[in-house]
């Protein structure tokens, strides 16, 4: 049999040779055999030949497409011309929507076809069987197909290309099922005849339907189908199939393009038996490729390459909560992207209304992931770091780890309740007012009681200030009527107006009762007299002593990432107090919607979120938490506030953990988080990120610490071992080190030092190549990936925390070609 052309990925992963034994998660690695034809470029420049026309005919029904996108547009403008008020409200929808239209079609351009499927005649397959939803009649008259509307197995074109690059009734020139039917008997005919003589015993095998995947649907003017959106149900067997169960796949192909350009296939061949005479089977190792190719500053989709274990977990039910494990690299975090896209487009309704909220560790991370979903043609998403949920907040800084601890401690939830209760720190105990010549008196136990009664049955004090004032009139009014007799005091209502507007009732108000921001209220905890009030039977002393220094520095520093989630508990205990109705201030806003615009306004609305949401918005309908094994108690119910509706994808690896709190109680927080919705767990085994090289390194860390721990298999060998330097001068040995890295590898460099080391350390590599080379500091190090690794004194990031091991084995599994290690001593190897 001969070897397959170009088989990159069996190649690496099994250097013995093809015909070692496949990775047992690598579907893509396996029933390579060439049922026939020989293996040189010339046969891979054959398949590349019937891909690119295909590919062809796509690009040129798109470029249809986009023109009558555009002609709609222009459309728009005629209707306005009819001058009616009516005609202008129609001018905006279709201008608005032929703008969305077209944006969607420029975002998928390149790379739009990167897959297809051939199927055994009559095969329905999953797919085949979902492409029923494609009855719901979804096609749009664009050609372009919608959520749900999954071609049926009619709709997908049919062909039977041969070996032959000259056959001319291929896929792309079958137009019809039923052109396309004829093609692929001819060719089976042909293909018996001309293939070299190289047909299998199977050859007799008939060619079935062909499916072509890519990044939305599109269909031809007759409404066959050309390409199916990858979400589609139909597209599950391109990431589903295996050679052990081939749901109907014969040939799984790979079609790599550059632009509009065809620039490399790779076959799976899933069932021999079925396969027809002339199939061929070549390889380019797409996936190994993908991996090799460099980093740039964000992270890349990887719909063309997802594999079996990552499709289930993003096709997953949309209800409940679907949870993600898996050690680093296995793509969890794309896994939870390309999630989002999925259910975007099986319910767009539901998630585009509702919207999505995917919540990240840090700034840093949530910039490198920012343009996967965009790159999906998905921007309806809010993305937040921990420290920028709560609406006007952008923290960055992290406490010191046993601030966090305390912080992060479910217990703060009733410390910081009994603060938003406690009188305000200054507040007046004392209230007088002359009245007709008479002075009335409120004195602290008054006041006090009238603050019981007030925020009695756990009213929110900020939403009640009203009524505070109201109860403070009335007792006067009383005092009043019982001083002067009611003959000689005004009837309540002009009583209380009139007094209402003193201005030392309103002085006094503003002082006792004042609106309070959750960050006036965080401060009062720097007080030791108070915490060690509210902390009572909570909070030991060395916690109040942690707590109140710490929030010292608040109005110095600025909130930490911990912070936000303690402004977030207080801003929900303290409420918001009901807004003054609004004034619409722009006149041309009838019942929300803007009926006369600008050219200008209407391409930006295109651009923006369909639908207008409220700053401090909570009511997501599917929230996705990223590296979860972080978040504290305290920021699962931040997070949870948010999700009351929501169904959730949680990400994260336990292994990778930087919080060591009480483990009962972070599963309480987030078991209350969650809520009692249905789980779906999905375990990911496989590391794409690192060399095996370099994951035996990080992997070498962490079984010290946890023996037991079940790591992920690294999906390639690189060849090339990590360097580790050890020296007591490190300030040139890692400007060294990181110049050497620059040149090692095309794309990024990541150097990671600890949280305080991390300024110095970016003084020491400052200047060199700034747009690849980042320094981050451990934490932020967390789901980030660059070609390149340096990590600067790693026994002192183990040292800098009590989860340091974790910390390390994060940082040293960051890189996909080459680790550099820096440090004054090795006692973490
Ligand atoms: N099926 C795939 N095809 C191609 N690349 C993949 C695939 N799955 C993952 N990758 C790549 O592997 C790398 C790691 O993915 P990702 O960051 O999602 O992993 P992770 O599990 O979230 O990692 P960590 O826990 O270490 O942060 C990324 O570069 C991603 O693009």
């Amino acid at each position: 049999m001969p070897p397959i052309a170009g088989s990159a990925l069996t190649d690496q992963r099994h250097p013995s040779g093809p015909d070692a034994a496949p990775a047992p998660d690598d579907h893509r690695a396996v029933g390579r055999e060439p049922t026939s034809g020989h293996d040189d470029a010339g046969h891979v420049a054959e398949e590349i030949a019937v891909e690119q026309r295909h590919v062809d005919r796509v690009y040129a029904r798109l470029e249809i497409i986009k023109k009558e996108a555009a002609a709609s547009e222009t459309a728009g403008y005629k209707i306005a011309r009819a001058g009616t008020f009516a005609a202008l409200v129609e001018r905006d929808a279709m201008v608005f929507h032929a703008a969305r239209r077209r944006r969607l079609l420029d975002a998928e351009h390149d790379g739009l076809v990167f897959g297809r499927l051939d199927l055994r005649p009559g095969a329905p397959g999953p797919g085949g069987a979902n492409g029923a939803a494609g009855a719901n009649g979804a096609n749009t008259t664009s050609g372009t197909t919608t959520a749900g509307d999954t071609p049926t197995t009619g709709d997908t074109p049919t062909t039977g290309d041969t070996p032959r690059a000259a056959d001319a009734t291929t896929a792309a020139e079958a137009t019809t099922p039923a052109d396309a039917t004829t093609a692929g008997g001819a060719t089976t005919a042909d293909g018996a005849a001309t293939a070299d003589g190289a047909a299998t015993a199977s050859g007799a095998a008939t060619a079935g339907e062909v499916r072509y995947i890519g990044r939305i649907g599109l269909r031809d003017t007759d409404a066959t189908s050309l390409v199916i959106d990858w979400r589609a149900p139909a597209a599950a067997p391109f990431y589903r199939a295996t050679p052990v169960d081939p749901l109907g796949v014969v040939r799984r192909r790979m079609i790599q393009c550059t632009g509009e350009r065809v620039t490399g296939v790779e076959d799976d061949l899933l069932d021999p038996d079925a396969a027809p005479a002339g199939m061929r089977v070549v390889g380019d190792g797409a996936l190994v490729a993908t991996l090799a190719r460099a980093t740039g500053t964000g992270m890349r989709d990887i719909v063309a390459t997802i594999q079996q274990e990552q499709d289930e977990a993003i096709r997953s039910p949309a209800l409940g909560v679907t949870i993600v494990r898996g050690g680093p690299g296995t793509g969890k975090t794309a896994v939870a992207l390309h999630r989002v896209a999925y259910l975007l487009y099986a319910d767009r309704q539901r998630f585009a209304g509702g919207g999505v909220l995917v919540v990240g560790p840090s700034p840093v991370f949530v910039n490198y992931i920012a343009r996967v979903l965009p790159s999906l043609g998905e921007d309806d998403v809010t993305l937040r770091s921990l420290g920028s949920i709560v609406v006007g907040t952008e923290a960055t800084r992290h406490d010191p780890d046993e601030v966090a601890l305390v912080k992060g401690s479910l217990r703060m939830s009733r410390v910081l309740a009994r603060a938003a209760r406690d009188i305000t720190p200054g507040a007046p105990d004392e209230l007088r007012v002359l009245y007709r010549g008479t002075l009335l008196r409120l004195n602290r136990r008054e006041l006090s009681g009238l603050r019981h009664t007030v925020m009695s049955g756990g009213a929110k004090r900020n939403t009640v200030r009203a009524k505070a004032a109201g109860h403070v009139l009335d007792a006067l009014w009383r005092q009043a009527v019982e001083l002067l007799g009611a003959s000689a005091v005004q009837p309540r209502p002009e009583f209380a107006s009139d007094i209402a507007e003193r201005r030392e009732f309103i002085g006094f108000m503003r002082a006792w009762w004042p609106r309070l921001l959750p960050v006036d209220v965080l401060g009062w905890l720097a007080d030791p007299d108070r915490t060690r009030r509210y902390g009572d039977g909570l909070l030991s002393t060395a916690e109040v002593r942690t707590l109140t220094g710490s929030l010292a520095r608040i109005e110095a520093d600025g909130p930490s990432v911990e912070d936000v989630a303690l402004l977030d508990e207080l801003d929900d205990l303290l409420g918001t107090p009901p807004a003054p109705p609004k004034r619409r201030s722009d006149p041309f806003v009838v019942n929300g919607v803007r009926e006369l615009t600008t050219h200008a306004e209407r391409i930006a609305a295109s651009r923006a979120t369909s639908v207008e949401r409220p700053a401090d918005y909570r009511e997501y309908a599917h929230v996705v938490v990223d590296e979860s094994q972080d978040v504290s108690p305290m920021q699962w119910r931040m997070i949870g506030r948010r999700a009351e509706y929501a169904s959730w994808t949680v990400v994260g690896d336990p292994a990778q953990s930087a919080w060591h709190g009480d483990p009962a109680e972070a599963r309480r927080a987030r078991d209350a988080a969650l809520g009692g919705r249905r789980r779906t767990e999905y375990v990911l085994s496989t590391n794409y990120r690192n060399s095996e090289e370099i994951f035996e390194v990080a992997a070498g860390v962490v079984r010290r610490a946890e023996p037991d721990i079940e790591l992920p298999t690294a999906v390639r060998r690189s060849g090339v071992a990590p360097r580790h330097v050890r020296t007591d001068d490190l300030e040139p040995a890692v400007r060294e080190a990181a110049e050497a890295l620059l040149a090692e590898v095309d794309g990024t460099v990541g150097v990671i030092a600890t949280q305080a080391a991390k300024d110095r350390v970016a003084g020491w590599v400052a200047g060199l190549d700034p747009g690849r080379l980042q320094t981050v500091n451990s934490l932020e190090s967390k789901g980030m990936e660059y070609d390149g690794v340096l990590v600067v004194e790693p026994s002192a990031i183990v040292a800098e925390s009590p989860s340091g091991v974790r910390t390390l084995y994060v940082a040293l599994s960051r890189a996909t070609q080459r680790l550099t290690t820096v440090g004054s001593d090795d006692s973490w190897r």
